[in-house]
């Protein structure tokens, strides 16, 4: 059953991107505790798209927030795959024509200079693994109607991942407090979300952790030269019109996502 099922989950999300046309939830066809169906859908549209000859670049982390996860009632985080054709430079415009429902967050980003293949990593091992962090925001779409989504529908949708934006100034782990890092997002020079380092399951190198141990147990471990968007540091804002966002985040700078016709 899930041969079919599988495949044909995947190409009606992939479609939904594709053409810009949202689609019903996949909850319907995935049982709500099926993480493992749930995470197949994702993996065989990071296969396709493997297969088009995109490159992956790293991972995103997902319901990092307490009060997200409550409102999914989960108790975990989930990931998404990033591409390449996904990353913007700080500044540089983005088409909300590749978007459907653009939200933005603010968040750390962490570069890997080594692989993390233990059963089990410690910060120690992720601090160990860090080249650097980047300022960060990530924008997330979601291919389901209306944001009408819960836990697999996310999952089997790539973690609604869309599009990242990494700041340019790469800062050592030493010289950062990662869950003391207050955050200020602003669109157009209103303040519309603030958070801090915190926010992201107490502290970023939470997420980071957990994720490393999840790619392993996937059998992808993470990788040097992976970029971690570790999660978001305060709510999520919804996108809707040109602008420019600019993230603040204490010891890291800024960075703007700029959003074009
Ligand atoms: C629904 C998205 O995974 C939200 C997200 O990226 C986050 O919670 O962070």
């Amino acid at each position: 059953m899930s041969g079919q099922l599988i495949p044909s989950l995947a190409t009606r999300l992939r479609n939904a991107e594709c053409t810009g046309q949202p689609v019903p939830p996949v909850r319907g066809d995935i049982a709500q505790d099926d993480m493992a169906l749930a995470y197949a859908v994702q993996q065989a549209n990071v296969e396709a798209r493997r297969a088009q000859g995109e490159r992956i670049v790293g991972r995103k982390i997902g319901l990092t927030s307490l009060a997200v996860q409550k409102q999914l009632s989960v108790d975990q985080p989930d990931f998404g795959a990033l591409f390449a054709n996904m990353a913007y430079g700080d500044g540089q415009p983005m088409p909300l024509s590749r978007l459907i429902q653009p939200k933005v967050e603010a968040e750390i980003a962490l570069v890997l200079k080594h692989d993390l293949t233990q059963a089990q990593h410690t910060f120690a091992d992720i601090i160990g693994a860090t080249d650097y962090a980047l300022a960060a925001i990530e924008v997330v779409d979601s291919r389901i109607q209306n944001w009408d989504i819960r836990f697999v529908d996310t999952v089997a949708d790539n973690a609604s991942s869309a599009m990242f934006v990494l700041g340019s100034r790469p800062v050592p782990l030493a010289d950062l407090d990662l869950p003391g890092a207050a955050m200020t997002l602003a669109r157009d020079g209103e303040v519309v979300s603030q958070g801090s380092g915190a926010a992201c399951l107490g502290n970023p190198l939470n997420a980071a952790v957990w994720l490393a141990d999840m790619m392993v147990k996937m059998g992808t471990p993470l990788r040097a030269g992976d970029v971690l968007m570790t999660g978001a540091l305060g709510p999520m804002v919804a996108v809707t019109a040109p602008g420019t966002f600019t993230a603040q985040i204490d010891g890291l700078g800024s960075v703007r996502a700029v959003f074009s016709e």
